[in-house]
């Protein structure tokens, strides 16, 4: 195996297979632990429709119901965050009969992005663009969940995982802001195989990634916008031999991210030089 290939693979921790029933009892665990570790009153998580917050939503959810039979108190509220109108939102919905969460709201955050937009737009000489935007929704959505979290001493759950850490493919202090990451160490073939296991509707556990960020392009596919697909990073990650152009492109987007995988630098660090 390649020597960089090794090294990822222990940081993201993912393993060549899994199985899933474990990794159910373990993560439901995981997040019960941690809530009552940190004196916490529960979970908010945004939902989209897309796999990786369906798996995570529904573990929150198995947790809550499992901390609230034991006598504690406990809710997640699982949050719907659309921009204006979601062009998928049947799978959103499809996504909240299967969790069937304790809470549910919704924030729509077009007003939200829309102002942000306008007023920089007023600071003077420039507008903002479609990719900078979407980074905006990303971190408004962070925003609507600490809010929430905030006022109901909540954790906030992100969906990081190893397919996506890897890559830096997460907005940083968007997506990526978080307090809990029931996810991490799967890759997104393994993301799939658990949310299965728990009986999801097939048209969930087969969605097609999308960040969704872009006005001008509804519903642009992840593998799309990185140019390597997920059965490629998915390989990398569990060890596989992958071709020599897959692994430069995955080790390149590694190298060029790490600064989202750690604290802010500073004169104590040395990572990047
Ligand atoms: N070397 C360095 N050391 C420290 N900081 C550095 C840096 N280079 C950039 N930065 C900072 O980082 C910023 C760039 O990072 P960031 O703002 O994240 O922006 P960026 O990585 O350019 O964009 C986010 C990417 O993640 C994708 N995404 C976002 C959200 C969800 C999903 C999904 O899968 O659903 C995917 C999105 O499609 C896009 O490709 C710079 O503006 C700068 O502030
Ligand atoms: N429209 C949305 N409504 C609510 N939450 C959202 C929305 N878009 C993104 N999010 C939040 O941001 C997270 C990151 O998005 P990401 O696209 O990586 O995950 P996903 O949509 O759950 O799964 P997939 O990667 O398969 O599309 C989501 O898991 C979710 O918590
Ligand atoms: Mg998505």
């Amino acid at each position: 195996m390649r020597e960089l290939q090794a090294q990822i693979i222990a940081e993201m921790g993912v393993r060549p297979s899994i199985d899933p029933q474990a990794e159910i009892r373990r993560r439901v665990d995981f997040l019960k632990d941690y809530m009552r570790a940190s004196r916490t009153e529960g979970f908010v998580l945004g939902i989209s429709g897309g796999v990786d917050s369906t798996l995570a939503g529904r573990l929150a959810q198995l947790a809550v119901e499992e901390l609230n039979a034991e006598g504690i108190d406990a809710d997640f509220i699982a949050l719907r965050l659309p921009y204006r109108v979601q062009h998928d939102e049947d799978d959103a919905q499809a996504a909240l009969d299967f969790i069937q969460p304790k809470t549910l709201r919704t924030f729509n955050i077009g007003d939200a992005v829309d102002g942000f937009e306008k007023a920089y737009s007023a600071m003077g000489g420039e507008s903002i663009s479609d990719f900078n935007k979407g980074n905006i929704k990303a971190r408004v959505r962070m925003t609507a969940q600490y809010a929430l979290g905030g006022e109901h001493n909540l954790l906030v759950i992100g969906t990081d995982h190893g397919a996506e850490s890897v890559t830096g493919f997460f907005t940083k202090y968007g997506d990526g802001g978080a307090d809990v990451l029931p996810l991490f160490t799967l890759d997104k073939r393994q993301v799939r195989e658990v949310l299965a296991a728990l009986g999801a509707p097939e048209k969930l556990v087969g969605k097609v990634p999308t960040a969704d960020l872009l006005d001008g392009v509804p519903g642009q596919t992840d593998e799309t916008e990185l140019g390597i697909t997920y059965e490629e990073i998915d390989d990398y990650l569990e060890g596989r031999e992958v071709a020599e152009e897959t692994a430069q492109k995955i080790e390149k987007r590694y190298l060029a991210t790490r600064h989202k995988r750690t604290t802010p630098v500073s004169l104590l660090d040395g990572w990047w030089k």
